[in-house]
């Protein structure tokens, strides 16, 4: 953590209030600067500074913190002996992060060590009373010592009830304390970026259009939600390009930021539908625009959004004005798109690096190289070459090796990788009907009634769930990052207590799985497959790659069957990549000949063969 960490740039608020809560005297600045300071006496402060303004400072004394919507960059700080409240807006919500653990940490860890503060005669003699000093950046056992006080503080049991609660909660190691909030269970990742990442969020500070690629596991999403961290709220849309993405990131689809359908209409039609007050605003307010898994973005409706933009916003400049920023994989899934009614022919999809309106863009391009997801060095080699279409010896040795291997742990079998959404769910039907037992349903609570399909489109987690004793499960939230109780981790169910699963973790741990509340920003809940949504016109190129680099070691993966020509990369992909000179690594001339050629006949075959048998599963 650095001294950065004491500083916060937002919308700042100040009300001071009577006795009866009456408002007395109000400051609002729309761009205040905020700073952690510390008097002669080693007393905290928040000074807050606006354009011609005396400086204003808040004694941080006897505070709560109102931090539930961090994400969103608000949060508000009463302080109960000055009846005051700071309200804070529009902040970059992982500066707002850092910045409300910095007074958590520092207040939490020195509360009661009074003997830091200097006697009142030592006040009175140096003089200095009121010369103030940046507060020092968060040190270690600062936060040893803060940590150590959550967990006294909620060790102690005061009623049956609340002793009831904490009881499950130890069982289940279900949420943490509020407190712990600012540690642990944020969205907003925490640990240190490579050079390369750190390198594309410098540009992204500086107001850089920017494309930023690079292959399975290198970080990208890991980055974008840095990113979304350090921009304005108000004025930053992060998306992606399907539902499942968005939820990762915290964001919302490309379809539901633009407005205009899924883009079939005509420019003039689109423009009208932009044009409605809600979307036009949304529009004309956004500064930064951010889109994940840009790869399966539809050209057309790249061109499209970017025209409306200009119209809506009234600026000729390529979307308005707005700052890019894009990532993705190109090599991973192209666009999908629906054939429409009364189609006989496939629906053609066109990449939206081959349109004018990202050329028009100018966006500087980073390629990150450090692969985060694996260490083995052997198999990201190989994933890299499957990744361009090669397959040479060394891949089809090291992957038909693997079809022997037993790659599951005890109870917890091996996850079936299925190229469709409706594959998987078959074999979960197929799997859960024959285990012995009484089935148990789940069913969602939506608050918002008629928008189950939306939620189930949106989210990986399904409105209905039936489960067994046996059935193989999946996390798909992150309950403790520490105790290996994270979105991914896979587990069975042992027992029901008390109507809920007991699911046993590969690590051995036993969490009981309670009920989550999932809005369509923040996710949580269990499922039992992978789900994958592609057309089912056929295996697309790239999904192998994408399917082989979920694994995270040679040793955790089963390949059946292993057909070379399972293994295609899109050769106009090839040919885009090849024009980016950091990707000296791919071969001139078509690699993987066979299946770039004749590639109508391939595809068929391969989707045979997947329907057939499994391709590939990961422990
Ligand atoms: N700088 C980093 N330090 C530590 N872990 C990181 C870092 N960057 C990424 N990771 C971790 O690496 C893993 C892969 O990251 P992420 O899912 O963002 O990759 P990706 O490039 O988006 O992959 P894909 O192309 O499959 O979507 C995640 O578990 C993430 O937490
Ligand atoms: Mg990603």
């Amino acid at each position: 953590m650095n001294n950065n960490d004491s500083y916060l740039s937002c919308g700042v608020n100040i009300e001071w209030l009577n006795k009866q809560g009456i408002v007395l005297r109000k400051v609002t600045h729309r761009q205040g600067n905020l700073r952690l300071v510390r008097n002669d006496s080693k007393e905290m402060f928040i000074e807050v500074s606006a354009n011609k303004i005396a400086p204003e400072k808040l004694h941080l004394t006897g505070i709560s913190v109102h931090k539930k919507f961090m994400n969103e960059g608000k949060a508000s700080i009463k302080f109960q002996p000055l009846n005051c409240i700071l309200y804070l807006t529009n902040a970059p919500p992982g500066q707002l992060l850092s910045f409300l653990r910095t007074i958590y940490i520092k207040t939490t860890s020195e509360k009661g060590a009074s003997n830091n503060r200097a006697s009142l005669r030592t006040q009175l003699l140096s003089g200095r009373y009121h010369q103030y000093e940046e507060v020092s950046p968060v040190t270690n056992s600062e936060i040893d010592k803060a940590r150590a006080k959550i967990s006294k503080s909620t060790e102690t049991t005061p009623s049956p009830q609340a002793s009831k609660k904490r009881k499950l909660e130890r069982d289940s190691t279900t949420k943490p304390p509020a407190a712990k909030k600012l540690y642990s269970s944020s969205p907003i990742p925490n640990e240190p970026l490579d050079i390369e990442q750190q390198e594309v969020l410098d540009a992204c500070l500086q107001g850089q259009n920017v494309f930023f690629t690079g292959s399975a596991g290198t970080g990208k999403s890991y980055l974008l939600r840095r990113i979304i961290g350090v921009l304005p709220p108000d004025v930053t849309t992060a998306t992606a390009s399907t539902g499942v993405a968005a939820c990762h990131i915290g964001g919302i689809t490309l379809h539901q930021f633009a407005g205009i359908g899924r883009g079939e209409a005509t420019l003039e039609q689109c423009i009208a539908m932009a044009s409605k007050s809600v979307t036009a605003t949304i529009w004309r307010r956004c500064k930064h625009l951010i889109i994940d898994e840009i790869s399966m973005v539809d050209g057309e409706y790249f061109e499209k959004i970017e025209s409306v933009a200009r119209r809506i916003r009234n600026n000729e400049k390529p979307f308005g004005g707005i700052q890019l920023i894009l990532c993705g994989d190109f090599f991973q899934l192209p666009p999908v798109t629906k054939a429409k009614f009364g189609d006989t022919k496939a629906p053609v999809s066109r990449f939206c690096f081959k349109t004018k309106a990202w050329e028009d863009c100018m966006l500087r391009t980073f390629e990150l190289k450090k692969v985060h997801r694996q260490n083995d060095e052997h198999f990201i080699s190989i994933l890299n070459k499957i990744r361009t279409g090669v397959v040479d010896k060394e891949v089809t040795n090291a992957l038909t090796a693997t079809s022997k291997q037993k790659i599951e742990r005890g109870d917890i079998l091996a996850t079936r990788l299925c190229s469709h959404t409706k594959d998987a769910d078959i074999t979960n039907e197929m799997k859960l009907k024959a285990l012995p037992g009484e089935s148990q349903v789940f069913e969602a609570q939506d608050s918002v009634p008629g928008t189950t399909a939306q939620l189930n489109q949106q989210t990986t987690f399904p409105s209905r769930l039936e489960l067994k004793v046996g059935a193989q499960v999946m996390l798909l939230k992150n309950i403790s990052v520490g105790t290996g109780l994270v979105n991914g981790a896979r587990g069975v169910i042992k027992t029901f207590k008390e109507g809920l699963p007991v699911v046993q973790f590969r690590n051995k741990r036993e969490y009981v799985a309670s009920h989550e509340k999932v809005t369509i920003k923040t996710a949580g809940g269990l499922d039992a497959g992978l789900r994958r949504d592609v057309s089912r016109e056929g295996l697309e190129a790239g999904q192998a790659y994408v399917a082989l680099s979920r694994a995270q070691s040679l040793e955790s993966l089963r390949v059946l069957d292993f057909n070379p020509n399972q293994v295609w990369a899109n050769p106009d992909v090839l040919k885009f990549y090849r024009t980016l000179d950091f990707m000296q690594i791919i071969p001139v001339g078509p690699v993987n000949k066979q299946s770039a050629s004749k590639s109508s006949n391939v595809k068929k075959g391969v989707t045979k063969k997947l329907y057939d048998k499994p391709l590939v599963s990961i422990s």
